[in-house]
């Protein structure tokens, strides 16, 4: 009989799209899911009647609600097997002109402050893993190396993102591996125009959207390796090499 404990991965952003689909894949794996929300009664979130599923509300933007997140997840489980950083924002610059400051901090908050300060208050948990290894994913984006200048806001944390990476790298090896996928064009957003989505998959070698399965595969590719940390996997299609 199987007496080892369900392995636990806390996933930000969940309510939609990558961070949903990977809820639910790892639900199907057999894993417990705790998931940070602005929301747990939105969407299909809502709708997933599973016992190991755990929703926690949790306003990235605001450092009291993300302390209470922590001592939420820390009441939950004893062990973090993965810590899964999914949460952004994407909106160019310029829809901002009125007030960039306050979307910077926002930025700034959901890219960086937020996967610093779970890393940092959740690494004794993750050190407890029930896996080979625990381990951390930051999500960034292709534009870390190569950025977008409507979207420089929106880069530069998620440059910040992948620089924490490294940091935890360092700070928690060997028991805990940190890696970051950098995703291209995999799902676009319903506000991209079709001129908009022409004009991506033009730039792009294989010329079509990833779907959410190519970071999945890339997820589990990182979870099942155990010699991989400190490493940035591009999942892109090609468009970073155009
Ligand atoms: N889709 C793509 O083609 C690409 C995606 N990526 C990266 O992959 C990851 C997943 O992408 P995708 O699923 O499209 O992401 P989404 O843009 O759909 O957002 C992911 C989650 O972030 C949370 N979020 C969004 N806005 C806010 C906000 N204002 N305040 C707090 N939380 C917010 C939401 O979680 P909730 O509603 O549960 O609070 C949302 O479900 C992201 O990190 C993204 O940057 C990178 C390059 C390309
Ligand atoms: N949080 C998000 N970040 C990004 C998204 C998205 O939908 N949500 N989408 C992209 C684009 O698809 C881009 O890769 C192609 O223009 C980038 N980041």
């Amino acid at each position: 009989m199987n007496t080892q404990p369900n392995p636990v991965a806390v996933i930000t952003g969940a309510s939609r799209r990558l961070g949903l689909h990977m809820t639910q894949s790892f639900l199907q794996q057999g894993w417990q899911v705790i998931v940070l929300t602005r929301d747990c009664g939105a969407g299909e979130l809502a709708n997933i009647d599973n016992p190991n599923l755990t929703c926690i509300e949790c306003d990235a933007l605001n450092d009291e609600s993300v302390s209470a997140a922590i001592g939420s997840i820390r009441q939950a489980t004893q062990h973090v097997d993965l810590l899964l950083h999914n949460a952004s924002i994407y909106e160019k610059d310029q829809q901002h002109q009125s007030d960039p400051v306050s979307f910077y901090n926002d930025l700034y908050a959901i890219h960086m402050k937020l996967p610093a300060r779970l890393n940092t208050a959740l690494a004794d948990l993750l050190k407890e893993s029930v896996r080979e290894q625990g381990n951390i994913i930051h999500i960034t984006d292709i534009y870390v190396a190569n950025p977008n200048p409507e979207y420089a806001l929106y880069c530069s944390t998620k440059a910040g993102s992948e620089n924490l990476m490294l940091s935890f790298a360092k700070r928690l090896a060997p028991t805990v591996r940190v890696n970051a996928i950098q995703p291209g064009p995999v799902k676009f957003l319903p506000e991209h125009s079709s001129d908009d989505q022409s004009k991506v998959l033009a730039e792009t070698l294989l010329a079509v959207e990833g779907g959410f399965e190519a970071l999945e595969k890339a997820i589990y590719a990182i979870l099942d390796n155990h010699y991989m940390t400190a490493s940035v996997v591009r999942v892109d299609g090609g468009r970073a090499m155009a």
